[in-house]
């Protein structure tokens, strides 16, 4: 196994650095890399999803390739509109209300990235469960103006109930995000009516197969997306992405141009092109250059992560 820490080049999610584990199983190689504050419980499906990827045990893909959204994080606008014109994506996820007085903020991002993609690109917003429900209509009506449209708003509120309520209050369509991490969690969004699209990440969910019956439950469109893993817990979220039977929007996987680097060769490097990323079929082999360069060199660190793992293979899953 190997312990890595990749600076990212935007703080993302208040962290800077990204840390995690590759685990070698007998068919290839996985990742695990729940957030720091996860406690074990929250943690041990990560681990099934690299346990999983180690057996090389996904379905068969129905595409070769998935159209993928540039993330845009909480940029000034000219970096924004630099992101999203680069990025050869037609699609751009714009995160907002990364802080309490972002709103002038989100408005000149949402602007700039609508002026970089032109009026056939599509501009969604996430906000990670920051507002109220009041906040939240108020904002995304300001936020569809300056966007001059939006595809969907991901995760206005925390709760279903209040998705439902800002969902009956906007025309723009409500992705569940956060409202979607247990295997139960998509009928209760289901049974609310509480969104129009399933933002799915098998990284979380515990493996591409489990993700695949989430899909199915919630009955909605759904829309794969990164955990902010390296190419090698990428191609995870790709081989879901690739199995889903229908895709009806881009995916928000085109994410590691926000770390500094990855732990695969470029051959392999889960990098988009023309908007889109390949399916791979098996898992990447990690790169020995890149492994030693993103080695985990706090040893402290390096104890901690190997002491998760350890903790979590022995009874994460069970307790
Ligand atoms: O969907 C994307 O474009 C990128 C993925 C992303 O935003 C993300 C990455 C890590 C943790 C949480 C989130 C999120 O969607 O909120
Ligand atoms: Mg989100």
């Amino acid at each position: 196994m190997h312990t890595y820490a990749i600076p990212l080049r935007t703080r993302f999610r208040g962290i800077t650095v990204r840390e995690g584990m590759l685990v070698e199983g007998p068919a290839g190689w996985g990742e695990f890399c729940p957030f720091p504050e996860y406690d074990d419980t929250v943690a041990a499906p990560w681990l099934a999803t690299a346990v999983e990827q180690g057996a090389a045990d996904w379905p068969p893909p129905v595409r070769d390739r998935v159209p993928v959204n540039c993330t845009v994080p909480a940029v000034g606008p000219e970096r924004a509109h630099h992101l999203a014109a680069s990025s050869g994506c037609r699609t751009a996820k714009v995160k907002v209300a990364d802080h309490p007085e972002s709103a002038a903020e989100d408005l000149a991002r949402v602007e700039a990235v609508r002026s970089a993609l032109g009026p056939a690109g599509a501009v969604r917003v996430d906000s990670n469960a920051a507002w109220d429900v009041d906040t939240a209509v108020a904002r995304i009506r300001e936020l569809e103006r300056a966007a001059g449209g939006l595809e969907y708003v991901e995760q206005p509120c925390a709760t279903i109930d209040e998705l439902a309520a800002v969902r009956r209050r906007v025309d723009v369509p409500i992705a569940a995000d956060e409202s979607i991490r247990r295997a139960e969690d998509p009928l209760a969004v289901a049974v609310a009516g509480a969104a129009d699209v399933a933002v799915i990440k098998c990284t979380p969910l515990g493996g591409v197969r489990r993700a695949l019956r989430v899909a199915e439950a919630c009955g909605l469109p759904c829309v794969v997306s990164s955990a902010l893993e390296t190419s090698v817990g990428l191609a995870a979220q790709l081989a879901l992405a690739g199995s889903l039977p229908t895709l009806e929007h881009a995916c928000g996987l085109g994410t590691l141009s926000l770390l500094d680097g990855d732990l695969v060769s470029a051959a392999d490097s889960s990098v988009p092109v023309g908007g889109a990323l390949t399916v791979p079929h098996r898992p990447p082999r990690p790169d020995p250059v890149a492994l030693e360069n993103y080695r985990m060199r706090d040893p402290e660190r390096e104890a901690w992560w190997r002491a998760r793992l350890a903790r979590v293979s022995r009874d994460g899953g069970t307790s």
